[in-house]
Order: C-alpha cells, then sequence, then structure tokens
C-alpha cells in the first residue's frame, strides 16, 4: 500500500465521522481570488505553506505559530497562504487555517486530501479562498462533481497534476489553476523536471496558471521552473526551516523571462 492510499483511507475514517456531526456551512467569509494574483505578474509568485510535518521529512517545524508564520508570508509578497489541515499525517488543522484566514487579507488554501462535499463546506466556514483537489486520489466523475461544489460555494480549486495525463484530465474538467506536483506521492522522489514536461504541454489557447509544487529549495530552483513556464511555486519546508522567512521568500520572487 503506497502512502497516498494510506491517506486517502485515513480521510474516509475522518469523513464518516464528519458525517455524524451537525455542521451548517458558513459563506459569510470574504473570498479572495488566487487566479487574479497569478494572472499576469511580471515576478513568479510564492504560496507560502504552513507544514507542521510531513510523511516524506517526519517532523519539520512542531513548535510553530502558524498566524505568525502566516504574517510574515504576507508581508514578504506571498500570493495565498497554504495551511496543511491534516492532523494524522502532517499535524495540521482546520484550526490553523481558520486562525491564518481571519488575520490576513490573501487568499488561503485549504491543501488536504479531499474527497468529499463536506470537507469543502469546513474550507469555506474556516474561511479558506481555495481548496486543493488531487487528480490521483479521485476518479474523473468525482473529480467534477467536487470541483463544482467548491466553485458553488465561490471556492477556487487548485487542481493537482503528476503527469500528462492527469493534466489532460484537469484541462478537461474546466480547471483555472493547474498545479504539477515535482514529488512522487508513492516514492517521495523529487523532480523539478516535471514541471517543464506539463508546463511544455500547455498551449497558447489554455486560459489556465500554473504552479510548480514541491522540492523547490533554491533561488536556481525558482529560476528554473520559472524558465520551465510556472507562473507561481508552492513552497513548504523551505520557508518552514528558514532563518529568515520574508528575505527568503522574496528571493523566490525571480524575474519572469520576457516580462518586464
Ligand atoms: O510532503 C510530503 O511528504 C507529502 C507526502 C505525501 C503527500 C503529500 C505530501 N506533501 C504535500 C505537498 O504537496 C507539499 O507540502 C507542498 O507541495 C510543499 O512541498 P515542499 O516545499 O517540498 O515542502
Amino acid at each position: 500500500m503506497t502512502i497516498l492510499d494510506k491517506i486517502l483511507q485515513q480521510k474516509e475514517i475522518e469523513i464518516q465521522k464528519r458525517l455524524h456531526t451537525e455542521k451548517k456551512v458558513e459563506t459569510d467569509k470574504p473570498v479572495y481570488s488566487l487566479y487574479n494574483q497569478l494572472l499576469q505578474t511580471p515576478h513568479l509568485q510564492v504560496i507560502a505553506e504552513i507544514k507542521r510535518a510531513s510523511p516524506s521529512k517526519g517532523m519539520i517545524q512542531s513548535n510553530i505559530n502558524p498566524v505568525e508564520q502566516a504574517k510574515k508570508y504576507e508581508r514578504a509578497g506571498a500570493a495565498c497562504i497554504s495551511v496543511l489541515t491534516d492532523e494524522h499525517f502532517f499535524k495540521g488543522s482546520l484550526a490553523d487555517l481558520e486562525a491564518v484566514a481571519n488575520e490576513v487579507t490573501i487568499p488561503v488554501l485549504r491543501k488536504d486530501f479531499i474527497l468529499h462535499e463536506v470537507q469543502i463546506e469546513d474550507a469555506r466556514t474556516a474561511g479558506a479562498s481555495v481548496i486543493l483537489l488531487i487528480v490521483a486520489a479521485l476518479p474523473e466523475k468525482r473529480l467534477k462533481e467536487l470541483y463544482d461544489y467548491a466553485t458553488s460555494l465561490q471556492l477556487e480549486v487548485l487542481v493537482e497534476v503528476h503527469d500528462l495525463e492527469e493534466y489532460t484530465i484537469a484541462k478537461r474538467i474546466g480547471a483555472k489553476i493547474i498545479g504539477v506536483n515535482n514529488r512522487n506521492l508513492k516514492t517521495f522522489e523529487v523532480d523539478l523536471a516535471h514541471t517543464k514536461t506539463i508546463a511544455s504541454a500547455r498551449n497558447e489557447i489554455d486560459q489556465h496558471v500554473f504552479i510548480s509544487e514541491s522540492g523547490i529549495q533554491t533561488i536556481a530552483d525558482a529560476e528554473l521552473v520559472s524558465n520551465d513556464g510556472a507562473d507561481a511555486i508552492l513552497v513548504g519546508e523551505t520557508l518552514m526551516r528558514a532563518e529568515d522567512v520574508e528575505s527568503t521568500l522574496r528571493s523566490f520572487q525571480v524575474q519572469k523571462e520576457g516580462v518586464y
């Protein structure tokens, strides 16, 4: 069984428990558009992640204050804050997301393994503007249902792919924000070349923005994926471990080739 299978199995258990609770979706919190932030920007944008732990690295930062970290990200010009809300494998929570969303005025992404409408409702109620849907985790019909449900609640969706086949599915369901995860979720191996492979398949009529996720450690990494076609990068571990979070984030906002 792969780690993704294990995570999805755990999610099904959590969803069944959640379905036994009475919670109403609240839609009065403001939402901010990540898509608009990423359109026609002169420099590479950064989606900065709050990530306490991960299956591949174990504990990264156990005693982090998510709101303080998020404020540093916002001050440094992050386009969006990604909050890992999975408790079991990543030591995050929806409470983290809610606390962050209450304190910033940029989009907040619920980074989790979303398989059911109630998780989308909980994201909206907590103040997320964006949710993640992973193509590898869902049959296409279900992916489209959840995508449409999220947009009906005014949420945007980051659709995550790993290969060209999944990229085709993401485009077929009408995804406006597509991310390629450079990390293989079965082996944890990171290869930034995945960004180039998928970005090369993008054509001029494609309306979506394109994010390179995982494994960005250096300015050279940011320049590489930017030159390969990424509009934004999603960075977790490097920012969580950085001594100077704000200057590290700013250093990743590299000028995009051919845009002045
Ligand atoms: O990070 C992991 O170990 C991981 C394992 C299995 C599924 C997902 C995983 N990570 C989620 C992410 O997508 C990353 O947190 C995100 O892209 C940031 O990655 P990084 O900058 O390498 O921390």
